[in-house]
Formats: C-alpha cells, sequence, structure tokens
C-alpha cells in the first residue's frame, strides 16, 4: 500500500508580547479560525519566549516545509522580519497575523489589517510573490528587509524608540522624535545609487521595498513591492524646524512633494558614513558601509484576494 499523503502543514510562531500584549489575548481566536476553516490540514501553533527563540522556531518551520506548507507569523514587523527571512528562498509560503504596533510590512504587500479577514486570507490561498531589499554589512552579510532600511534621523528615533518602550511601554513616537531632534544635525553620508556616487550632507536617506516605516509613515509614497526595484528616499539638510513640519505629513504622503525631499529608483544602493546605523524592518541591524540589492520576487506570502491582482487563488 502506497504511503498516504501528508497533510500541508500550517506552523504559525507567535510573539504573545507584540502590540502590547494584544498578539496573545488574540491567540485563542486566531487559532480556533485556522484551525476550523483548515480541517484538512495540520496546524501547529508555537509561542515564542524570546527574539532569539522565534528566529529558530520560524526558521526550522521553513526549512522543513514541503511544497505547499505555510510558515505563519504573528506579531508585528519584528516576526514579519524572522518570517519573510525564513521564508526567502524555500517552498514555505508566509503568512503574516498582524498584532503588532506597526505592521507596515504587512500592509505594504496586502496583508488584512483586521484579523479576522488575515485568517481568512491564509485560509483562502491567495497569494502574492513580493520583492525583498537583500542587505549586506559587516554585522549582517546577508540579510533580507522587507519594508524599510533606515539609516539618518529616522534610524535614531526608531532606536530610541526601540530602547525606551523596553522600559516604559507607552512612551510615544512623537516625544521621543521630538526629543532626538533636538540633538541631531544633518548627517555626512556617501551614496552610491545603481553606481553613481552621491557625496552630500542628509536627515534622512531609506531605501524601500513598501512604502511605510514607523507604523504607518509614508517614506516613500510611491513604493511598489512587486516592481523589481528599490526606492530611495533621501531629506536633504533643512532646518530643524522645517524637519518638525515635515514629519506628520509623512501620514499622508504629502511631504514626499517638499524641495528637500529627493527620490530614486534603483537596483542596488550603498551606504556609507561615519557613525552611520541601520535600522532594518524595525530592527537594528549594524553598521555601514551598507550595501542593499533589489532581490525581485523573494518572498511568496499569502494577501487579501482582493488586494492586488497580482495576487492568485490556490486551494
Ligand atoms: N517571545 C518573543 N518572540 C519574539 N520577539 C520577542 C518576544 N518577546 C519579546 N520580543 C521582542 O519583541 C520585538 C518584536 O516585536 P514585534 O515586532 O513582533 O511586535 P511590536 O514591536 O509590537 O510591533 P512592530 O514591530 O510592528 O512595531 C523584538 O524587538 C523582540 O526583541
Amino acid at each position: 500500500m502506497g504511503e498516504l499523503a501528508k497533510p500541508r502543514l500550517y506552523t504559525l510562531v507567535v510573539n504573545e508580547g507584540s502590540g502590547g500584549g494584544r498578539s496573545g489575548r488574540e491567540l485563542p481566536k486566531v487559532a480556533r479560525g485556522l484551525r476550523d476553516r483548515l480541517p484538512t490540514a495540520e496546524v501547529q501553533v508555537i509561542t515564542s519566549c524570546s527574539w532569539t527563540d522565534a528566529e529558530k522556531l520560524i526558521r526550522t518551520a521553513a526549512l522543513s516545509a514541503r511544497p505547499g506548507d505555510a510558515v505563519l507569523v504573528m506579531g508585528g514587523d519584528g516576526m514579519a522580519h524572522l518570517g519573510l527571512n525564513a521564508c526567502a528562498g524555500t517552498d514555505a509560503t508566509l503568512g503574516i497575523i498582524p498584532a503588532g504596533t506597526g505592521n507596515d510590512f504587512a500592509r505594504g504587500v496586502g496583508v488584512p489589517k483586521d484579523l479576522p479577514r488575515a485568517v481568512d486570507a491564509i485560509c483562502v490561498g491567495a497569494t502574492r510573490r513580493v520583492d525583498l531589499s537583500h542587505v549586506s554589512n559587516e554585522a549582517y552579510p546577508s540579510r533580507y528587509v522587507g519594508a524599510v532600511l533606515s539609516t539618518g534621523y529616522d534610524a535614531r528615533v526608531n532606536r530610541a524608540t526601540n530602547d525606551i518602550s523596553l522600559r516604559f511601554g507607552s512612551l510615544s513616537y512623537g516625544w521621543i522624535a521630538l526629543r532626538e531632534l533636538i540633538h541631531f544635525s544633518p548627517l555626512q553620508y556617501r551614496i552610491r545609487i545603481d553606481g553613481v556616487l552621491r557625496i552630500q550632507e542628509a536627515m534622512i536617506v531609506a531605501v524601500c521595498n513598501t512604502g511605510m516605516f514607523g507604523g504607518g509613515m509614508q517614506i516613500s509614497p510611491q513604493a511598489d513591492p512587486a516592481d523589481g526595484m528599490l526606492d530611495v528616499t533621501i531629506v536633504d539638510p533643512v532646518s530643524r524646524s522645517t524637519l518638525l513640519r515635515l514629519l506628520p505629513q509623512m501620514y499622508s504622503g504629502n511631504f514626499a512633494r517638499h524641495p528637500a525631499v529627493q527620490q530614486f529608483r534603483a537596483r542596488e544602493v550603498e551606504i556609507a558614513g561615519d557613525g552611520l546605523f541601520c535600522m532594518g524592518d524595525g530592527e537594528e541591524l549594524g553598521d555601514v558601509p551598507v550595501t542593499v540589492t533589489a532581490a525581485p520576487g523573494a518572498l511568496k506570502v499569502f494577501v487579501d484576494a482582493a488586494h492586488s491582482a497580482a495576487a492568485t487563488v490556490k486551494q
């Protein structure tokens, strides 16, 4: 007698602390939804106890995935970052249950914001291939970023927000942005965009695959995660008060119209400069020099079927 075909395996790795504990609170409903809607599949739910643990669990699931299996992460951009790094170049399709505070990558590729709808998208099986940014520096010789790699004022605010939220939890991004601005002056950059060298001072240099960071701030309103290209946003030196006025305009995308904001599309970007460091998908990724290369179609991800004509429904 032939071996019975194994059921599809959906491995869900959860950071229960994401989104200020929302992830843990919503987990029972999400797990029940997946099991009810995928009766012929095996749904495994694993709770991670740390970043390192989550990375190991997600990577193991992705490496052992057979075609048709899925690796699901429940949390914010940090968990999505681990998921996309584990799934890129494997047989696993990534599913994101966006239960974090930011969820910028999920939003940028077309994962529904609403948790029951995100579960629904996974169960329906609508998938899409999206690009990633391949990042290489001394700390991370080979890493993918799904949303935005930032290196300037934005990176400093991001790092400070991560540090402080660990201790106090509720201090707002706006307060930290103001505090960082008081001491901030333009940074000296050497940027090579598809081979063309620019030596300049800048407030912000961000390399984007999807267009948002910081929980919905549109650093690159035009970015398309399926165009095979990177989008680079440079904010030239401006006064502190101008930068302060520009920041809220990122929520509408209007900031990109300011004359100090330059945007480029490229396949490869190299960034160097004294004292600069990288934040990717909200996580600290070491110092520059860094090379960022477009990785077209590197990831298969579950999305809202209605979101994109590029989505294909298979089940
Ligand atoms: N069990 C855990 N699994 C994974 N990460 C954890 C865990 N406990 C704490 N962390 C920390 O949580 C952060 C990742 O959280 P995640 O991105 O999932 O949610 P968030 O921070 O609420 O949302 P966002 O990143 O979208 O703002 C990491 O910085 C990591 O160090």
